[in-house]
């Protein structure tokens, strides 16, 4: 039997960077269709920023094994939404992942292929459950960068497909210098 090398790394918990991970930047350029407000969107779109980054540790697919990942997600706007990461369901849909909350302010989003939306707000030290079959996506509350580590099955994969089409049924928009989770009003079932 061939045994894999464990690994132990310091996760920079100022910047998020875990060395020697892969790194993946996300502008807004690639959420288009993303946000509600087109015409914020195209004014943004000029400087094209840095929404999110993501520095991962993944082995190849396999059942048993374990991913690991930081997201650095910037703090932002889009008209009044705030800026978030894609969101996704697992391409094998029963796997389950954790999020662990470093640094700044935000929430996540979960969703069940129903439409059933939850909102579970996150900051340093927030632990978040995400059980199988909900679709998942964070979003950064504050005015510093939101940054969080989550572990997920190898072989659990992303799925954007109906996130891409439909978003979820609820958006976080800023109201009054707060955060409100309010309906999405493009949603359909
Ligand atoms: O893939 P997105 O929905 O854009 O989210 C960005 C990333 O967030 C976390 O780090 C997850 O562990 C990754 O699997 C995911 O890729
Ligand atoms: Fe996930």
């Amino acid at each position: 039997m061939e045994y894999k090398n464990p690994i132990g790394v310091n996760i920079n918990l100022e910047t998020g960077v875990i060395p020697g991970a892969k790194k993946l930047v996300r502008r807004l350029s690639d959420l288009k269709g993303y946000f509600q407000d087109e015409e914020a969107y195209s004014e943004l779109l000029k400087d094209d920023p840095v929404v999110y980054e993501v520095y991962a540790v993944e082995q190849e697919e396999s059942e048993g094994d374990l991913n690991f990942a930081t997201t650095v997600l910037y703090p932002g706007k889009v008209g009044r939404e705030f800026f978030f990461t894609k969101g996704h369901f697992h391409a094998k849909p029963d796997r389950a992942e954790i999020y662990y909350g470093i640094k700044g302010k935000g929430g996540m989003l979960l969703q069940t292929p129903e439409g059933k939306a939850e909102w579970i707000e996150m900051g340093p030290g927030t632990v978040v459950y995400v059980p199988p079959y909900w679709a998942h996506r964070t979003v950064n509350t504050g005015n510093e960068p939101f940054i969080f580590l989550a572990i997920y099955p190898a072989d659990a994969g992303h799925d954007y497909g109906s996130i891409k089409e439909k978003g979820f049924s609820k958006l976080v928009i800023e109201e009054n210098g707060e955060a409100k989770v309010v309906d999405n009003p493009r949603w359909k079932e």
